[in-house]
């Protein structure tokens, strides 16, 4: 095991009782160095796209390892946090997908759906996740760094006149 991961946490209304709940279980977890929670609160209603690019740009800009995002689906999250430059989220409810995630997949975003899911597997695949480290010398790290030289080219053609 590799260092402990800093993460961000958010949530839309329909996710907001599974954040807090895995909020809790990473705030206890040994494998964690710091959490943060981007909302929502119990209080407050942001829609998914704000609470995840949200948190999707602080993992962009270096502030966290990864993000855990919740919503009705967890797809909801996903897609907008794949908006963000450099981000790749996934939505996973088992455990072979949240493994693949990372070791296949670096992705830096793990969301689930409170709609989907049972409680007590999304714990387990949340403490499951955070075992993952992607291998740079894996046969899927030239699958991943496609995406980035994709992503590079096209930003740049972006700025051309
Ligand atoms: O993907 C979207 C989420 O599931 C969200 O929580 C609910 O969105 P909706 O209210 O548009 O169905």
């Amino acid at each position: 095991m590799t260092d402990k991961l800093r993460i961000i946490i958010g949530s839309d209304d329909a996710g907001y009782e599974y954040k807090e709940a895995l909020k809790a279980d990473l705030l206890e977890s040994p494998l964690v160095a710091s959490v943060e929670d981007v909302g929502v609160d119990a209080d407050c209603s942001i829609a998914y796209p704000h609470v995840a690019i949200s948190a999707a740009e602080k993992v962009s800009a270096g502030e966290a390892d990864r993000a855990l995002l919740i919503c009705g689906t967890g797809l909801g999250v996903a897609i907008s946090a794949n908006k963000v430059p450099g981000i790749r989220a996934v939505t996973a409810h088992d455990g072979f997908s949240v493994e693949r995630a990372i070791l296949s997949n670096n992705a830096q975003v793990l969301c689930m759906g409170q709609r989907v899911v049972g409680l007590e597997l999304a714990r387990r695949l949340a403490r499951e996740w955070l075992t993952y480290r992607f291998d740079e010398s894996s046969a899927s790290a030239a699958k991943v760094q496609a995406l980035s030289d994709y992503e590079a080219t096209h930003a740049e053609a972006e700025k051309q006149p």
